[in-house]
């Protein structure tokens, strides 16, 4: 990346303490209720007596911690899950980690739960989840194969205005620089979504996945990947949506289905070299995804940090061998009318080792509109939110995250009633 361009120094107030708070505590809970679960049968299974249990022990749990617990953790044995919980209103962020596991487990979503509560802030770490490791290895290998490149072989997949998929060095997050490259691939082949950001403009345009000549191997690598983190992400919406029926008896266990048929969910491969200045720059500045889950594979390099509630301390989210890290998006926060809240993140760079991860962002159709749930809402509680295309905010966000500009991009809170 060169000299280190002022683009890349972040305020004052934003510049990362190198001596961070760590995380370390953990509860766990069993989910094998939701063994053999596969998506095409998420009604039948999720609205199983077992399930229900599994939903309100959930619950129960949370109940017991709370968020005054500022650590706890638990040792879990052989496998695990964990789950999304009952919430209560005043708890907002949920991270989840995922552990793969041998292939055995892939019929066997079973497991436990590994909850962190710091202060009020929840993580979840799981195992379990039934991804291969072989599967995820490959995938790091080929984004270190890729990224190991020149910066001239790299550009040839650059992305520009209308390809917007492929290779770019050069996002900015909340209009300063981010210390890294990345590549974006789409899930699902075309990827539909509005030609442009402009209400009322209604043409729709594709993106196109650009796959380099070089490492061979590195498609093939991202879609067997895709494929595996969809039905991971099938479960996820299952628990979370079981979590919220809790909340509205009239809330249908399918009720997301309809918004992943023509799903824009993409994959993102991240390398943040090393920084001389790792005290004044950040490999992404703080941000809240934008979709509805993240599923994040690390690599076994700290730099991941979540921002506490109430204090505002960032805490970093050590690596877990094999572990997926997964968190709520602003899309959950909307649909669950602030039930569920998007979780503000960070990463932290570091001077001598590069760092690698690869979040799996878990998005609707373009034609979704994304409003809080009528379910969910009611003149006792009104929506917090008023209606907005996915698509159109898409669009938005992947133009205006490319250069410095005066304003913060498009976020939620615009839409806030
Ligand atoms: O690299 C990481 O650990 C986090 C990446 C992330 O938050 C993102 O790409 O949105
Ligand atoms: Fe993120």
């Amino acid at each position: 990346m060169g000299e280190v361009d002022p683009a890349f120094i972040q305020d004052v107030e934003h510049r990362p303490k190198l001596a961070a708070t760590q995380t370390e505590g953990i509860p766990l809970i069993d989910l094998a209720p939701l063994a053999g679960y596969s998506p095409s049968d998420s009604a039948v299974d999720a609205s199983a007596a077992a399930f229900k249990g599994l939903v309100a022990e959930i619950g129960e749990a949370c109940k017991k911690w709370g968020f005054f617990f500022a650590l706890y953790l638990v040792v879990v044995l052989d496998s695990f899950l964990f789950s999304l919980e009952q919430t209560y209103a005043s708890l907002c962020s949920i991270f989840l980690c995922f552990s793969s596991s041998s292939e055995k487990y892939s019929f066997w979503f079973s497991v436990s739960c590994l909850l962190f509560f710091i202060s009020n802030n929840r993580f979840f770490v799981v195992v379990n989840h039934g991804v291969a490791a072989e599967k995820r290895e490959r995938i790091e290998w080929k984004a270190r194969e890729f990224f190991g490149q020149s910066l001239e072989e790299k550009k040839k997949v650059r992305r520009d205005e209308k390809q917007v998929l492929g290779y770019y060095e050069m996002e900015h997050t909340k209009n300063v620089r981010d210390w890294k490259e990345v590549s974006d691939c789409t899930v699902q082949e075309p990827m539909l979504v509005a030609a442009s950001p402009e209400d009322g403009e209604e043409a729709i345009t594709e993106w196109i996945n650009q796959w380099p000549e070089y490492p061979p191997g590195l498609r093939e690598a991202c879609e067997e990947y895709a494929q595996e983190l969809k039905k991971v992400a099938y479960k996820l919406i299952s628990v979370i949506t079981s979590s919220l029926i809790a909340q509205s008896l009239g809330l249908p266990v399918n009720r997301f289905d309809e918004f992943y048929k023509d799903q824009t969910s993409f994959i993102r491969l991240n390398h943040y070299p090393p920084c001389p200045v790792p005290h004044l720059a950040l490999g992404l500045g703080r941000h809240k995804d934008s979709g509805a889950l993240t599923i994040l594979a690390q690599d076994n390099v700290e730099g991941l940090q979540v921002k506490k509630k109430g204090d505002g301390e960032w805490i970093v989210v050590k690596p877990i061998p094999d572990a997926f890290i997964i968190n709520v998006g602003s899309i959950m926060q909307v649909w669950s009318n602030d039930i569920y809240e998007s979780v503000e993140h960070r990463v932290m760079v570091n001077s001598k080792k590069e760092r690698f991860s690869i979040p799996f962002f878990f998005n609707p159709s373009h034609y979704t509109m994304v409003q809080p749930l009528k379910e969910l809402t009611d003149e006792h509680n009104p929506p917090k939110y008023r209606a907005y295309k996915w698509g159109k905010f898409l669009v938005n966000r992947a133009r205006s995250n490319l250069k410095k500009l005066d304003v913060e991009n498009l976020q939620i809170y615009h839409f806030r009633l």
